[in-house]
């Protein structure tokens, strides 16, 4: 590191001390203030908080003087009462004051404070609003100040550098932020600009390391240094080797932590907060980040942030695959037999419509929509209606109220179609090792052969583009342009929606079933408000209160104990083009989906589909209604996400997962002072050692290399949180399937 800038972290740490010293000199007056009018009377002094330990703070009836945060609180909510509301006392509203909601004022002078608190003129009206101060002081304290509210209100406002003070108040509050919460908080960053990728990463590595994932991975390395110089350069290499010299919050804590010993405070909760007071200083725009890093807090020399290492390829097998059982495969019929005879009557797959397998039931199988959401109720809004296609079988008419169109034989004969297949299960060594032992993330090598991804591929493809950028408005199966108004452009990742059939659904489940976890204790929360535009039927509630009911059901529910139910039906067909990327993120747990076939009436007459539903004349003009449903058990929620690979000739189009590994560093410096000894005439080193230990977190991206017909397997949501991309394809396109596997809550008996 060149010397300049060894000078301005040093500065920056200076200041930073300073700026503790000042608010904490400042608190200590204000608490003067409020003792030395006598206004606070014993009762309310043993009713303020103290704090054990740092994170804890708990109200507990002792007669400690408040401490230095419950005044800054205090100052706060003064300023707020005064300031905000006229004095009139209304803002004990619930509001916390201080918790970044963004409604504190900025507004708020010296001299209107100091008009309040040393002017004779309030003195009745401080004694009127002092019991609300305690009130709120002792509310704050009771639930702890939510950091996790901080973090979204920064990060939603783009003011990064706070919004990493506060993830660190996250963390060692362990405040475990619910699913939806860290995957809104990892779409924020995202829009972080990307010439500031050290911060975007450092923003996605404090994110992941606050979830209830603890551990992480870690390394240990120790270096020994010997150093002759005059002794300086080995002590400032001790005092800042303890902390992790990226992050300017740690700087700051060290600083605070110095100057709070000799204050004798221990607790100063404003240390997460030290942009708070001046949010538009730390605004993302290039000045403000110019300027910070000119002070130093982001220091450009260091390592980087993000390691990229070489993409993980699933070891070679030469145990398969036998190509005669891949072309008599029952799905490969079953798929072959699809055509869509509905709408426009085109016909999907025209090469393969009369292609006849031994196994090819005589039965014709269309597709049609049956969920249809409009571009504009979207979330977030598209250009592009969201189109649910699912097949069904015009030669059968069940009376049943049941979409299931296939017999009993069939199931059957899913079961016995593969005995010979050989599947290959492989852990993903790199998030199976340390910290991530638990993650679960596997391969299954084989579960679809070649032909039967062509298959999946040409169906899906079907015979429409979207070209023209309009709404496809018939009933033809093809790949839909994703393009959020949000953005310029399309995304590039054009998706294909399509309710898998029973039979299809039992085939590639009973290829896999054996390779799932059976059960599955991990609260699974549902999650509609999902990264990609693809949103669910009755996605109608908003974000928030989704996560309550969520949390509600869950409290209901002690037993967590959650047994395999299948494969989500309702599968996303993603076909990415060149350069496109589906960026970090991490997937939501999702409900089950259903889809009910319903007699309707007699009817002569031939249908037009609708929105949410669809009618379509059977031989015998019964009329059915498709109704698609989320989450009709109630009780059931993905907690595996389930990526089937449908080819592999394209490059890059990696999967790549991002983790943050520690790497602790123990360096020990050995200074020696040359004393000359006259007598002898020989130099006398007395050596004096130093031990610094440096713990430093950077996160890495490791990803899956795509095999056609595996399927990637890892847990979904804050069960591991596993921060993932589909990262760009450098050249041709890439085709995957994504569903999810479902698990069901037991029932208690
Ligand atoms: O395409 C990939 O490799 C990743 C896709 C993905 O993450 C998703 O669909 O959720
Ligand atoms: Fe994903």
């Amino acid at each position: 590191m060149g010397k300049s800038k060894k000078r301005s972290r040093t500065k920056a740490l200076h200041e930073a001390a300073a700026n503790a010293a000042a608010a904490a000199n400042k608190a200590k007056q204000q608490r003067r203030l409020l003792e030395d009018d006598n206004e606070i009377d014993n009762d309310d002094k043993k009713e303020t908080t103290t704090s054990t330990e740092k994170g804890t703070s708990t109200i507990t009836g002792t007669t400690t003087a408040p401490t230095v945060s419950d005044i800054a609180i205090t100052i706060k909510t003064i300023k707020y009462l005064t300031i905000n509301n006229n004095g009139n006392g209304n803002g004990n509203d619930g509001d916390d004051g201080n918790d970044g909601d963004g409604d504190e004022t900025n507004t708020s002078t010296n001299n209107n404070y100091d008009l309040f608190h040393n002017s004779k003129q309030y003195k009745e009206l401080r004694k009127v609003i002092h019991p609300l101060i305690i009130d709120r002081i002792n509310k704050v304290y009771k639930n702890g100040i939510d950091y996790r509210s901080k973090v979204t209100n920064h990060l939603q406002h783009q003011r990064w550098l706070p919004a990493l003070g506060a993830l660190q108040g996250v963390k060692d509050y362990n405040q475990i932020p619910k699913q939806g919460t860290i995957q809104r908080w990892v779409r924020d960053v995202d829009s972080v600009d990307n010439n500031s990728n050290k911060i975007k990463m450092k923003l996605l590595s404090s994110i992941l390391n606050c979830t209830n994932v603890t551990s992480n991975h870690s390394t240990n390395t120790t270096t020994t240094t010997t150093a002759s110089s005059d002794g300086d350069d080995a002590t400032a290499t001790a005092a800042t080797a303890n902390m992790n010299k990226h992050d300017p919050l740690h700087a700051l804590m060290a600083a605070q932590q110095k100057n709070s010993s000799s204050n004798n405070n221990s607790n100063i909760d404003d240390e997460y907060d030290e942009y708070d007071d001046d949010d538009d200083e730390y605004d993302n725009n290039d000045n403000s980040m110019k300027e910070k890093k000119e002070k130093g807090a982001i220091d450009d020399d260091d390592e980087d942030e993000l390691k990229i290492l070489k993409g993980w390829r699933i070891p070679t097998s030469s145990l398969f695959p036998s190509s005669s059982l891949d072309d008599n495969s029952l799905l490969l019929s079953k798929l072959k037999s699809i055509t869509t005879t509905t709408g426009t009557g085109t016909e999907l797959n025209t090469s393969n419509s009369n292609s006849s397998s031994s196994k090819t039931p005589n039965t014709q199988t269309q597709t049609q929509v049956v969920y249809r959401e409009k571009a504009s109720e979207r979330t977030p809004p598209n250009h592009y209606d969201l189109i649910l296609h699912a097949t069904t079988t015009s030669t059968i008419c069940e009376t049943t109220e049941d979409d299931d169109e296939e017999t009993e034989e069939e199931d059957e004969e899913t079961e016995e179609e593969d005995e010979d297949r050989i599947i290959i299960k492989h852990n993903i060594p790199f998030l199976n090792t340390n910290g991530h032992s638990s993650s679960g993330a596997f391969v299954l090598e084989n579960v679809l052969s070649s032909s039967e991804c062509n298959e999946f591929i040409e169906m899906s493809s079907g015979s429409t583009a979207t070209s023209t950028g309009s709404t496809i408005s018939s009933n033809i199966v093809g790949y839909q342009k994703d393009h959020p108004l949000t953005l310029k452009e399309p995304t590039g990742i054009d998706s294909f929606e399509w309710y898998i059939s029973k039979t299809i659904h039992n085939i590639i489940y009973n290829r896999v079933y054996k390779y799932l976890p059976k059960k599955s204790n991990h609260i699974l929360t549902n999650n509609n408000n999902n990264s990609k535009s693809t949103a669910t039927a009755t996605a109608t509630a908003t974000g928030e209160e989704k996560e309550e009911e969520e949390e509600k059901r869950n409290n209901n529910n002690s037993n967590n104990s959650n047994i395999l139910y299948g494969i989500n039906r309702r599968w996303r067909f993603f076909r990415y083009g060149q350069d496109c990327v589906y960026r970090p993120h991490i997937d939501g747990s999702w409900p089950d989906s259903s889809l009910t076939k319903i007699k309707v009436k007699k009817n002569h007459n031939t249908t037009t589909p609708t929105a949410s539903t669809d009618t379509r004349n059977e031989t015998d003009n019964t009329l059915y209604e498709y109704k698609y449903e989320v989450d009709k058990t109630g009780n059931t929620r993905s907690y595996l996400t389930f990526l089937i690979y449908l080819n592999d000739n394209f490059e890059g189009g990696e999967t790549k997962f991002y983790y943050p590994v520690t790497t602790t560093t123990t360096t020990t410096t050995t200074t020696s002072t040359t004393t000359s000894n006259k007598d002898n005439n020989t130099d006398n080193d007395t050596p004096a050692t130093a031990t610094a230990t440096k713990t430093q977190t950077s996160l890495v991206a490791r990803g899956v290399i795509p095999k056609r017909g595996s399927v990637l397997v890892f847990p979904q949501g804050n069960t591991a949180s596993l921060l993932h991309e589909g990262s760009a394809v450098t050249k041709g396109i890439k085709y995957v399937i994504r569903t999810d596997v479902l698990y069901q809550q037991q029932q208690q008996s």
